[in-house]
């Protein structure tokens, strides 16, 4: 008996899925088994190019104009057609990369529907900046800026979040009537896939969104971040493409907007109240296995309460379920890739070479036939590191974290923000007035107090240092996806 062929998932290109070229094709697997999932067609420098003329041609064909209230139109019938394809979406998200399912429900698809419904309703509020300049000779001057689309927009998005992170960007660069290339990851190219039906139908004009698949050095993704006709370009992923990114964007000085990776901390005070504070570390520690850029690595503890918070958090972390992603009582899935899994099992030698202590976890896990040639590992948590290991300094981007104890606020501070990356922290005690202090001393993007990823799309997200170059949400987005015009009329 043959087998059944595989999904072949195509480049969209200027209204169309292109005809697919069989040379080109690279298998995408399941991380949670690691059986084929799809055929992906690769596209080339010449069907990249034929994306950017695409984009080019739909703003030149008037989609740039296109009224407010048009762009948001289509914005809101965009998130209703997801809606109505939820479960397509879901499957499609949990299938590319072993996400639990009520992740995928409750997160993924669900921050897809709210990114085109909030970037809607900012860009619907917008108004201008104005000022009435008074002169010397007691006249005036009326000076505003005018918001104009950047052109044509690369979106270049990684595997983790992939829906979320590329709708993200996707949604504010329509609603402020720009065109845009999606390169996703060769990881995750489903969702991407599906969001083109989605905007066809919703009335997008055909080139304002086009998708090329591919990797990233010598493939689709260079090919994109090199062309000329690339006005700016949007990336989330890790620290070292994004040095390669920005190295393409320099020809033409093209703006680039970076959410990159992070080497997060917690700070756990001892007037915290103890269980609350584990419900959010087990949160931060091992949402989607580790696989977010806000995750937690470093958690510092107050001394007099590292024990309680060492044990508790290995409790939760033992009840963890890792298994069937489809299934509703699993919590955990795999990492990505085999790729990703020898990268974080490595920091698993360097950690033991460093001299930790394993307090759970630290290897792979056996689930059965079914699910042992997927990407899976241990939930792990260490103690005995200190800022010096490559463990406590690197990003891991797995479920992992280490545990280090401080005496003083000013100590907790200092160990903190002792990191080359700048992305996020998590405060979490009972004195608000600490809360505030602390927060606002971390020299990160986002500083949470009591709480993890909680997210306002209207706030400014991104980092600072090896975690990034500018903000997007609300009118940060406003702003990287537009370019302003002053206008000064003398009155
Ligand atoms: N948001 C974050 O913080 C993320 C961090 N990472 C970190 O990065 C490590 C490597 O994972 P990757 O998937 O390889 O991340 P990556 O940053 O290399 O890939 C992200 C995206 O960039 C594309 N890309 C890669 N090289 C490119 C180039 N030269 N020009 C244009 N596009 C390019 C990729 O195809 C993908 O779509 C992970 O182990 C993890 O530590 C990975 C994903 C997300
Ligand atoms: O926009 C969000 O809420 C989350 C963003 C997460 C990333 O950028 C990431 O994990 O790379």
């Amino acid at each position: 008996m043959s087998a059944e062929p595989l999904p072949v998932i195509r480049n969209f290109v200027g209204g169309t899925f292109a005809e697919p070229d069989e040379e080109r094709c690279l298998t995408k697997t399941a991380p949670a088994t690691g059986t084929p999932l799809a055929q992906v067609h690769e596209a080339d420098r010449t069907l990249v190019d034929r994306a950017v003329r695409s984009a080019r041609g739909a703003l030149a064909d008037g989609w740039a104009h296109t009224p407010v209230r048009e762009r948001t139109a289509l914005l809101r019938r965009a998130a209703d057609l997801i809606e109505q394809r939820f479960e397509e979406f879901v499957a499609a998200e949990v299938g590319d990369t072993g996400k639990p399912v009520t992740q995928a429900r409750e997160l993924d698809v669900a921050r897809a529907i709210a990114n085109f419904r909030t970037f809607a309703d900012i860009v619907a509020a917008a108004g201008q900046d104005s000022y009435l300049t008074d002169l010397p000779d007691g006249r005036q001057a009326l000076n505003y800026a005018v918001r104009k689309p950047l052109g044509v927009v690369a979106v270049i998005v990684p595997w983790n979040l992939p829906l979320l992170l590329l709708t993200w960007k996707v949604a504010p660069a329509l609603a402020c009537g720009n065109a845009v290339v999606v390169k996703p990851s060769e990881e995750t190219p489903s969702t991407a896939a599906l969001l083109a039906e989605v905007l066809a139908d919703a009335g997008l004009p055909a080139g304002a969104y086009n998708v090329v698949h591919g990797f990233g050095a010598g493939s689709a993704g260079e090919f994109l971040v090199t062309h000329p006709g690339v006005d700016g370009i949007t990336f989330t992923g890790s620290s070292a493409t994004g040095t390669a990114v920005m190295r393409a964007a320099a020809p033409g000085v093209r703006p680039v907007s970076f959410e990159l990776g992070g080497k997060n901390a917690a700070i756990v005070f001892d007037d915290v109240d103890v269980d609350e504070a584990l419900d959010g570390l087990c949160r931060s520690v091992f949402t989607n296995t580790g696989q977010v850029c806000l995750c937690t690595e470093r958690v510092y503890v107050h001394r007099a309460v590292f024990t309680d918070i060492v044990d508790g958090l290995a409790e939760r972390a033992g009840r963890l379920r890792l298994g069937d992603p489809f299934s509703a009582h699993t919590t955990t899935g795999p990492l990505i890739s085999q790729e990703h899994r020898r990268k974080v099992l490595r920091y698993f030698d360097l950690a033991e070479q460093a001299g930790a202590k394993v307090v759970t976890g630290g290897g792979t896990p056996h689930l059965g036939p079914a699910l042992d040639g997927g990407a899976w590992i241990e939930p792990t948590l260490w103690t005995g590191l200190t800022n010096a290991d490559r463990p406590v300094r690197e990003e891991i981007f797995g479920p992992v974290a280490a545990l280090i104890p401080f005496d003083t606020e000013e100590e907790a501070i200092a160990l903190a923000n002792d990191t080359d990356y700048g992305l996020a922290a998590a405060v979490w005690t009972n004195d608000l007035r600490r809360g505030h202090r602390v927060a606002q001393r971390m020299d990160v993007g986002m500083a949470w107090v009591n709480t993890w990823f909680l997210r306002d799309l209207r706030s400014p997200f991104g980092g600072a240092g090896l975690s990034g170059i500018g903000r997007e949400g609300g009118a940060s987005s406003l702003h990287f996806y537009t370019e302003p015009t002053n206008v000064c009329v003398q009155l």
